[in-house]
């Protein structure tokens, strides 16, 4: 098997148009066939249609296909093909004036609606709200008797009523766009707001219109048909809807002469419907999830021994620093890959680490060099496709790797707490603080309700939350973000877990904030006795915290061991590289030279004054 080459020169990212990969849908390619020759031949109608759609031959009347009729007659003894692509005429033209209308009355509205908030946007909710609670036929029959039955009123009037639909759906996306950094930075910029409107807004929400338009065509012409069925129209123009009306008065008898409009409106609307859902499915973002087979293969790759030439590239890398019943955490030889086209993407290739109980070990590496990859693995959260493969994962001595799900679920919150990156996005909005850390007490740790509530302000005041009452009452947007990230650690350690795992938990957080955290974690790891494993980008974060540390790239280890032993002297160039710009002229850099250069391992343990 061939270890994924990470790509170094990647080629720019090729666009395809709509059209492509509308093109590459099959049922999508059909109905844009079938619709192309529906319009097709109402537009043609003039020269498609063997005889004036209303000129009477009592010959026919109710006459099967014959005679020169190719679908016969219908009970006025007037030729049904020709009416038919006449009728087709009248039915787009229908649904096109509704839909345009729809757009510009729903489109506009939304948009403002989402994109100003307030008042603009309670007084449209409002009137869309009450257009949807008016019965929409009965206004229309309204309408029609009110205007003399005019036809483009009426489309026009029944795409008001469509208007809803589009305003939900742009507001919708106009009130989650206005909130992104590039809209603040256009207006920053000094962009106006109708400009914002016409360029971003509009560029936002024009995939769901183009996939609502193809949907609200075919709601439009059934309505039409509806109408038209009822009576309401001339009789003089023919349509779909009329010519189903006509045929239902002799359906007892001639049911054909209802069978070809019923198939022209049928095949219309499926045509359109079917078009509406590929492109929603092109348009909206999809996570290609790889499927079983794919899923198997790259297991199957992932431990087939590899090719002679490849095996540089599979050795384990890292190294164990303790045996394994003195472990907190040990992982032999972990690989993780992902399905790919050609077969494996592998993230991790082969890794091997350990940290004992009260020792902290930081995984330092550049983006990407695949970190958290490892941490995942050990926490059996890697995401959907992710496989693991390794010799060996021990967790307090055990090795727990081989364990079913279940039991690996039931290791978390108990033998191993986590602390996430992003304190804010980590707790859930709709519940306070107490809910979300006395729950987890209670079904991970079984305790009743006053004891886990007892425990979690104990925590709290441990984590250094001077005011535990108002904290557990509160909503997470209530308190700081490091207020935020120390209630986390508060989660993740009330378990009292032998091995805690923290991914870069202080990146969101400001600068004083970050030493507290970092100065929180080292004082619980110490008091609790457990191992710490702190993923990072920054060697700042590693010389202010870890015993040891292991520098990641592309997904192998490239140098580990104690943290003085590497600042004082990288053996990799990579290390030396990372130490440099996580600490060139960084403020702590010219004391941390002081501090490792040349001085006894004792006192750059001095890391008390880094501390
Ligand atoms: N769901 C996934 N499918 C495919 N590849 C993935 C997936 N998740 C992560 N990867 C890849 O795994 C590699 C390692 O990712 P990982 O998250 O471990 O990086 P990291 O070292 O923790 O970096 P960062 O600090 O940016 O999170 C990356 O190349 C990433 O693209």
């Amino acid at each position: 098997m061939t270890a994924a080459p990470f790509p170094t020169n990647l080629a720019p990212v090729k666009r395809v148009s709509l059209l492509r990969r509308f093109m590459r849908k099959p049922a999508g390619v059909i109905a844009l066939v079938v619709m192309v020759l529906i319009v097709l031949s109402a537009v043609l109608a003039p020269w498609l249609a063997p005889f004036d759609p209303n000129l009477v031959n009592f010959k026919i009347t109710n006459a099967g296909p014959g005679n020169g009729h190719l679908l016969g007659g219908d009970s006025a003894g007037r030729d049904i093909l020709s009416r038919l692509l006449y009728g087709g005429q009248l039915t787009l033209f229908g649904a096109l004036i509704t839909c345009v209308s729809a757009v510009l009355i729903g489109v506009p509205a939304g948009v403002c609606s989402g994109y100003f908030g307030g008042v603009t946007d309670r007084i449209c909710t409002w009137i869309s709200d009450g257009l949807q609670s008016i019965p929409g036929l009965i206004m229309l029959m309204v309408v029609a008797a009110g205007t003399g039955q005019s036809f483009p009123v009426l489309m026009v009037v029944l795409g008001l009523f469509m208007a809803p639909g589009y305003f939900r759906i742009t507001r919708g996306r106009a009130m989650a766009v206005r909130k992104e950094p590039y809209i603040d930075a256009a207006r920053v910029s000094g962009v106006t707001n109708p400009r914002i409107l016409r360029t971003h807004m509009a560029r936002a929400v024009y995939p769901p219109i183009v996939v609502q338009s193809a949907l609200t065509a075919g709601i439009a012409i059934g309505m039409q048909a509806g109408l038209q069925f009822l009576g309401i129209g001339s009789a003089q123009t023919p349509s779909w809807g009329q010519m189903m009306a006509n045929g239902m008065q002799v359906i007892q008898n001639y049911p054909l002469i209802l069978l070809w409009p019923s198939i022209a409106l049928g095949l219309t609307i499926a045509a359109l419907a079917f078009i509406g859902t590929t492109l929603a499915d092109l348009i909206s973002v999809r996570v290609e999830r790889p499927t079983r087979r794919m899923r198997l293969k790259a297991r199957q790759l992932l431990v087939t021994p590899p090719a002679t030439a490849d095996l540089p590239n599979r050795v384990a890398s890292g190294e164990h620093a303790h045996r394994v019943e003195d472990c907190a955490l040990r992982i032999d030889n972990l690989r993780v890959g992902y399905p790919a086209p050609d077969g494996v993407k592998e993230v991790v290739r082969g890794v091997s680490l350990d940290a004992a109980p009260g020792e902290v070990l930081g995984i330092v590496g550049e983006s990407g060099s695949g970190k958290t990859q490892t941490m995942f693995s050990v926490l059996d959260l890697l995401p959907a496709g992710g496989t693991a493969v390794a010799d060996g994962i021990y967790v307090g001595g055990k090795e727990v790797g081989k364990l079913s799900t279940t039991a690996r679920a039931a290791l978390l919150g108990r033998s191993i707490g986590y602390v996430p990156q992003e304190p804010m996005t980590n707790l859930d909005p709709s519940y306070t603080i107490e809910h979300q850390l006395v729950e987890p007490l209670r079904h991970v740790q079984g305790m009743a309700k006053e004891d886990a509530r007892k425990r979690a302000r104990e925590v709290l005041v441990r984590v250094g939350i001077k005011d535990p009452e108002r904290v557990l009452k509160s909503y997470p947007h209530q308190i700081s973000g490091g207020m935020a990230q120390r209630v986390l650690i508060a989660g993740a350690v009330s378990g009292r877990p032998s091995l805690l795992v923290a991914d870069e938990p202080t990146t969101a957080l400001d600068v004083t904030v970050q030493a507290e955290v970092l100065e929180l974690l080292r004082e619980l790891q110490q008091e609790y006795g457990m191992a710490l494993v702190i993923v990072t980008h920054n060697f700042g974060v590693v010389a202010d915290i870890c015993d040891r540390v292991v520098v990641m790239k592309d997904g192998r280890i490239v140098e580990s061991g104690p943290v003085e032993r590497i600042f004082r002297q990288p053996e990799n160039p990579y290390t030396a590289e990372l130490i440099a710009a996580s600490l060139d002229d960084a403020e702590g850099r010219h004391e941390l030279d002081r501090a490792w250069a040349g001085a006894p391992a004792a006192h750059v343990g001095g890391e008390e004054d880094a501390r």
